[in-house]
């Protein structure tokens, strides 16, 4: 007998087996609305023309090696994560009270920053997530002996956000709870809070002392503009909350497999600051000693170049309007064919995402029957649908909500 043979077997994970699923399908008209990755309309992974530029510069670049970066990583690529984030005039970054890390893209961070609250913060509060969340939080969470609750979010009567139950969740959590708070763009909902409902939570997590933990893993692709889309962590730091953000440029760089983030700490004074920096660097050196380069180097040239940085903000437009294209046409087709129920979510929803309402059942059928992928929660990717399948699918959810 193995020495392993009582270990249990482990479910495949939901987001990635979906993945291996539909690339494993042979029928033609397959369709993959399945993991959050930017496809453009011919179904097609994007490499935005700003990063091939930047990847041809590096690579021929003869002063560049593969030298470990600092435990910490790139200085000047943390430096511009924390403007891109904080916004340039931050009094935060003013007052030199903020520090960073770049970490293994955005899970990186949400570990780094988890690791870190579980040694220094406490490990006796709670850390609610949005019920539902990204399906990875809890694990990240509980993997560093936090216990994870819930805080109500979705409201299934309008597709919309239970704002009452939101702040009635947070209201009734013990003090010093841990909120996590996904910055934009919300994963796997597609529905953000207001600015006037922003500042209700913020006031509830001010009254009951609660620590924002943010995740912001899609700045610039939900709205197109990526100050717009920093509006709530920003908001927060201007009440002047301690708090931090896990930036990930999967996304809004096409960077998925080079694992580019950054964890974002703002902390009351340079004091702490220099505290928190040292206890991370302690902590990330033990776990993967320093981030992996490539694609920092990438991210860190577009930030630090105004020419660059523009042409980024027109890939960045291009892929979030393709995206809002597709959920005008996918509502369009909707209507267009008579489905039952109401279809102004997949427009009223923003992002990468949309919370279509589907139940198992249901997507049970588009999977086995349509060969349409989708996780079981109903949310499907937007950036899986073209001009080529919008109809189509649109007529296989016609076909199984009737
Ligand atoms: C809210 C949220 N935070 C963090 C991440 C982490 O991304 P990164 O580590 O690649 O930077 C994701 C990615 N979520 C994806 C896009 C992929 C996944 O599940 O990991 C998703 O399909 O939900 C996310 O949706």
């Amino acid at each position: 007998n193995s020495l392993f043979h009582e270990v249990p077997l482990a479910p495949p994970d939901v987001i990635f087996n979906l993945t291996a699923k539909y690339k494993a399908d042979t029928f033609a008209q397959k369709v993959n609305l399945g993991v959050g990755a930017y496809r453009d309309d011919a179904g097609k992974p994007w490499v935005l023309p700003v990063v091939k530029k930047v990847e041809q510069a590096l690579v021929n670049d003869p002063s560049r090696d593969h030298e470990y970066l600092p435990i910490l990583g790139l200085a000047t690529f943390r430096e511009a994560s924390i403007r891109l984030i904080l916004g340039a005039d931050s009094p935060a970054i003013k007052e030199n009270r903020v520090t960073a890390a770049q970490t293994i893209s955005g899970t990186g961070a949400n570990h780094l920053g988890a690791l870190f609250l579980s040694r220094f913060y406490s490990k006796e509060v709670p850390i609610y997530l949005s019920n539902p969340t990204w399906a990875n939080h809890k694990p990240i969470f509980n993997n560093v002996g936090l216990e994870t609750r819930n805080y109500a979010y979705f409201n299934p009567k309008d597709n919309g956000l239970d704002i009452d139950g939101f702040l009635s969740d947070l209201k009734a959590a013990p003090e010093r709870s841990i909120v996590l708070l996904h910055a934009c763009a919300h994963n796997p909902t597609g529905v953000d809070p207001t600015q006037d409902q922003w500042k209700a939570i913020a006031d509830v997590i001010e009254s009951k002392k609660l620590f924002p933990f943010f995740d912001c893993a899609y700045q610039g692709f939900a709205s197109g503009d990526l100050d717009r889309d920093a509006w709530a962590v920003r908001y927060f730091v201007e009440r002047g909350f301690e708090l931090l953000i896990c930036q990930s440029y999967a996304k809004n760089f096409g960077l998925y497999g080079q694992r580019a983030g950054c964890l974002t700490f703002v902390l009351k004074n340079s004091d702490a600051a220099a505290r928190v920096s040292s206890q991370l660097a302690k902590l990330q050196r033990s776990e993967i000693s320093n981030p992996p380069a490539h694609g920092a180097r990438i991210v860190d040239r577009v930030l630090n170049n105004p020419e660059l940085y523009a042409e980024w903000v027109e890939n960045l437009r291009e892929m979030s309007s393709r995206i809002k294209n597709m959920r005008d046409a996918l509502r369009d087709c909707l209507i267009k064919s008579n489905t039952p129920g109401n279809w102004d979510h997949i427009t009223n929803q923003i992002g990468m995402f949309s919370f279509t309402g589907l139940k198992a059942p249901q997507v049970a059928v588009l999977k086995e029957k349509f060969h349409i992928y989708l996780t079981d929660n109903g949310r499907i990717s937007m950036a899986g649908l073209s001009t080529s399948n919008v109809e189509y699918v649109a007529n296989s959810i016609n076909h199984v909500v009737n």
